[in-house]
């Protein structure tokens, strides 16, 4: 489902964040990406949900190579894949109920399908009751499972979250640990860089280390490694 070949990274200032990355992630896994500040992490996410592109080297998602992608068919190449953030990226003015509707609306979905899929989501991250409220009148915890059912509610095949918990106290992270589990257990394929080693070693998933723009270790049910 998501392969890359020889990837190398450099941005247009001459910094070299990736250096020959060469894995394989198949439907359904969930993977941990760990590894210091600066190791290439965020990188190899914008990779797959082709915020970047490769330098040489690479990157296909579902069989297609992001690089070939022309422009106009980035947008079909996103909506396969749900995107979460460490800061939520909500929209400030819009209920909760209307940035889950909105992943929804530039798809041009029936308003009724719209309604179903933002009630589904919103029950899936205990939120129904919040609805008509402002991201900025909730919790922390609360609004990233907003920007979860957001990234979820069309159905994604992927969903890829950057330090989603990095802004998040320890108890509110196991509440958004929770809600990647369910999705994970839906078939859904998880991609999730932390640096949270409580998670990573209690979750015993998949762990893909990066050091210096290269994988120093890929185990199945792994750990976190470091000391944080
Ligand atoms: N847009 C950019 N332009 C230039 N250099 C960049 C850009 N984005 C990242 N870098 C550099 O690439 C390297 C890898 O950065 P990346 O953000 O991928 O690391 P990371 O492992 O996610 O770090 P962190 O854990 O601190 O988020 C760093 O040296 C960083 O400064």
């Amino acid at each position: 489902m998501i392969v890359m070949k020889d990837v190398h990274k450099k941005y247009p200032n001459g910094v070299t964040a990736l250096n020959g990355i060469t894995v394989n992630i198949d439907k359904g896994e969930f993977v941990y990406v760990v590894g210091p500040s600066g190791a290439g992490k965020s990188t190899f996410i914008k990779l797959i949900y082709r915020e970047e592109k490769p330098t040489t080297g690479i990157v296909k998602i579902n069989n297609i190579n992001t690089s070939e992608l022309k422009e106009k068919n980035v947008p079909y190449l996103r909506r396969k894949i749900g995107v979460v953030f460490q800061d939520f990226k909500l929209l400030p003015k819009l209920s909760v109920y209307e940035n889950i509707a909105f992943a929804l609306e530039v798809i041009e979905e029936s308003p009724r399908n719209i309604r179903k899929r933002v009630m589904e989501v919103l029950d899936l991250v205990d939120l129904k009751n919040k609805a008509r409220f402002l991201p900025s009148e909730l919790s922390g915890g609360e609004q990233q499972r907003v920007s979860i059912a957001r990234a979820i509610v069309n159905k994604p095949e992927i969903v890829i979250a950057d330090e989603p918990t990095g802004n998040l106290d320890p108890e509110t992270s196991w509440e958004i640990m929770r809600v990647f589990e369910e999705i994970s257990e839906r078939g859904t394929t998880m991609i999730m860089a932390t640096h949270s080693k409580e998670i990573v070693n209690k979750m015993k998933k998949r762990v893909i280390a990066i050091e210096d723009g290269i994988i120093v270790r890929d185990e199945s049910r792994g750990d976190y490694g470091y000391e944080n």
